[in-house]
Formats: structure tokens, C-alpha cells, sequence
């Protein structure tokens, strides 16, 4: 009989999130019925939403999230043995599922020789994100300026990069030095360390001296403020979260936004990722042909161990993460992960702090 390790949410967070906050505990999984498959977790995706979500928890219920997994048992025969699948199961090391009952799941489409991981990045929810969210609403325009918020993050370094194939200018704005290389090793025109700047607006204004057309928005507060007060007429923002605000114990609280909206006729757009649904296979093998392409580099932070799954969600909202944050649920889990530079640095800056 299979068992399941799962995280439960102990306590609504308030602030920023303690380790107390989710519980994990033992659960016995019953016998497979027919139509049903059996899958074990192989890599759990590690997202900011999982804190701007955190109103609509209650106690007791299984912590949210997406995972990577691999078909251990099945009774269904169009969920074979091996295969692997992709779904919004939960903080779940095994998941008994029945297919009519869990929308957000598909079959991984095939991604070649790439480590399968990046099935909750760059080929997965947060590609979708970066793809739709970007092309859909800025609509950017070649010779375009797009200044991108969250830039080193999983969504923004995407966008960042998509910014660069349509031929625009693109400004990220990030929280570190370290951070602020990486995306000018992948093609950033000019990079702001927003932590470290004196004059955010100035800054702006250096880099894009022809004003700013498109504003990928993954932070909100003050910074959007300032961005959205530097557009040129007709610009527009695409509005994907406020991170800035997530472990506030109020909400979130910046300058009013609306002169520059009316002055400068911007339009403003919000979206989410599971609106594009219809799309998202498409998305993904578009994504995954600009991989191969080598036109779109990742990176991924990965904690090991499903039993740090806490602390990865801390570190996310602390800015640890560079690229997608991710948990490998067994330590030991080794694929035929790809030869990518970056991953390799990534465990090597890892491996020497460690
Ligand atoms: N609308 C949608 O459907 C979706 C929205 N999202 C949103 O996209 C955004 C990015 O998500 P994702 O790429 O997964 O996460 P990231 O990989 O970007 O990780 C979060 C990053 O946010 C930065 N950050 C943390 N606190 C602050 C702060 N106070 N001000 C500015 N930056 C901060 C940190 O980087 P740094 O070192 O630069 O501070 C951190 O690494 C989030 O707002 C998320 O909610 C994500 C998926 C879907
Ligand atoms: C299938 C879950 C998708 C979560 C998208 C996140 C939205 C964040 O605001």
C-alpha cells in the first residue's frame, strides 16, 4: 500500500511565512479503483502566488501547488506506467487521481533529452505566463522599450528574453548584483538593482531614453509607480502580480497610478495563466523550440528534498531564487538532465557554499 507525504496548511500566513505555518504528515493511500493512476512527485514548482493565495486557505486543507510526476500504478490505460504528467496536485509526494477529476492535468509533451523539471518553468506554467502574458498584452513592437520587473525571477527572465527576440530594448529591474549579470549575460540592454539605487526614476531615464512602451509588471507598489510614470503615450502595461506586497500584513499601499494612466493613455491589463488553457501546449512547444534554439536560456534554483519545501517558499519571497525555484522531492532523483551551462553553474555556486 503506497503512502504519501503531504503538507497540510497548520496556520494562515500573517506576514511573512514561518516553517510552523504548513505541517507535514502520513497519509495511507487506498488500493487504485478502475480509471485511476497512481503518480509520484518528482519535482514541486515554488511560486510567489502560493503567498498572494494565502486569504483563501483554510487550516487542515493540502498546501496548493503544481508538480512534475512520474505514473507509478495505473488503472487507466491513458495514463500508462512511466509516463509523465503535469498537474496543480498539490504539496504531494504521491497522488492517487482520477482523471475526470483534475483539469490542470496533462501528459508531458515530449521535451527531447531536457531535464524534466522544466515542465513547471520555462516549459511549463510559468513559460505559459511569460509567453501569453507578454506577447498578449504589451503586444511589443520592434524597437519597442520593455522594462521588466522581478527580471531574474522565472517569469521575468522569460519575458526578458521574449523581449529580445522581438527585437525590443528590454530593462530589468532586479534585487541583486549577482542577479543583474546574469540577465545581462542573457541579453538585457541595462539592468537596475532596485535595492541598491538611489534614483530609481533616473536610472529609468538613462535606459531608456526614448521612454518606455511596455511595462511587465511582476511587482506592483512604488517601482510600478515610477515606471508607469515614465511610459510614452499609448503604452502598455501588462499587470502579472504585486510580489511586493505578498507578506504585507495590510495590503499593499503605493502612489496612485492614475495620472500617468489618463496623461499618457496607457492601457492597463492584468491575466492569468489558466486563461490561456486553449493554448497551453502550443505555448509550450513554442517555448520549447526557442530552448533548442538556444534563443531562450533558464536557470533553476532547486532545493533538495521534499522536507524543504517550506523553506524554499521562504526563500523565494527572501529574492534565494534566481530563474525558477523548484523542489526535487527525492534528493537522490538524478535524470539525463542536458548539458545546460547554466544549470551547471547554478549546482556548482550551490555545491561551493555549500
Ligand atoms: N498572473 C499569473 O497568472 C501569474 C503571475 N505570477 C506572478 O509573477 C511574479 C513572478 O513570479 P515568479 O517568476 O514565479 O517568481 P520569481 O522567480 O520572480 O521569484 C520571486 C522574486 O521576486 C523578487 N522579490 C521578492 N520580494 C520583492 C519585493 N518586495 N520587491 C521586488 N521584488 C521582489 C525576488 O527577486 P529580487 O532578488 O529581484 O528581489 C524573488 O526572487 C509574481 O508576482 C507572481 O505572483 C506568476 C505566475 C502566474
Ligand atoms: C494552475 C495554477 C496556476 C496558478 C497561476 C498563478 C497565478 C498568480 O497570480
Amino acid at each position: 500500500m503506497a503512502k504519501a507525504q503531504v503538507y497540510k496548511v497548520a496556520k494562515i500566513f500573517d506576514g511573512e511565512i514561518r516553517e510552523t505555518d504548513l505541517t507535514l504528515v502520513e497519509e495511507e493511500l487506498p488500493p487504485l479503483e478502475d480509471g485511476e493512476f497512481l503518480v509520484e512527485n518528482l519535482y514541486l514548482s515554488v511560486d510567489p502566488y502560493m503567498r498572494a493565495y494565502a486569504s483563501s486557505y483554510s487550516v487542515g486543507q493540502v498546501m496548493i501547488g503544481i508538480q512534475v510526476a512520474k505514473i507509478a500504478e495505473s488503472k487507466n490505460p491513458g495514463f500508462p506506467v512511466g509516463e509523465i504528467v503535469v498537474g496543480d496536485l498539490g504539496w504531494r509526494t504521491h497522488t492517487i487521481i482520477k482523471e475526470s477529476h483534475n483539469q490542470h492535468l496533462y501528459l508531458l509533451p515530449d521535451i527531447g533529452n531536457l531535464p524534466k523539471s522544466l515542465a513547471l518553468g520555462v516549459l511549463g506554467m510559468t513559460g505559459i505566463t511569460s509567453l501569453y502574458g507578454f506577447l498578449d498584452i504589451c503586444n511589443p513592437e520592434e524597437g519597442d522599450t520593455v522594462v521588466i520587473t522581478g527580471a531574474a525571477g522565472a517569469v521575468g527572465s522569460h519575458v526578458g528574453q521574449i523581449a529580445k527576440i522581438k527585437k525590443c530594448r528590454v530593462i530589468g529591474i532586479t534585487g541583486s548584483e549577482e542577479k543583474a549579470r546574469w540577465l545581462e549575460s542573457i541579453g538585457f540592454d541595462y539592468v537596475i538593482n532596485y535595492k541598491t539605487t538611489k534614483d530609481l526614476a533616473g536610472e529609468l531615464r538613462k535606459g531608456a531614453p526614448k521612454g518606455i512602451d511596455c511595462y511587465f509588471d511582476n511587482v506592483g507598489g512604488d517601482i510600478s509607480t515610477t515606471v508607469m510614470g515614465l511610459m510614452n503615450i499609448g503604452g502598455r502595461v501588462s499587470v502579472c502580480g504585486s510580489i511586493s506586497g505578498y507578506n504585507m500584513k495590510v495590503p499593499l499601499r503605493a502612489a496612485i497610478v492614475q495620472p500617468a494612466i489618463v496623461q499618457k493613455q496607457l492601457r492597463v491589463q492584468g491575466f492569468h495563466a489558466t486563461q490561456f488553457r486553449d493554448r497551453w501546449i502550443n505555448g509550450i512547444k513554442q517555448n520549447l523550440q526557442w530552448v533548442q534554439e538556444n534563443k531562450l536560456k533558464y536557470r533553476e534554483t532547486i532545493y533538495d528534498g521534499f522536507e524543504n519545501a517550506t523553506k524554499a517558499l521562504i526563500g523565494v519571497m527572501k529574492g534565494e531564487n534566481t530563474g525558477k525555484a523548484l523542489v526535487r522531492v527525492k534528493a537522490s532523483h538524478v535524470e539525463n538532465e542536458s548539458l545546460d551551462f547554466n544549470n551547471a553553474l547554478t549546482k556548482f555556486k550551490k555545491f561551493q557554499r555549500a
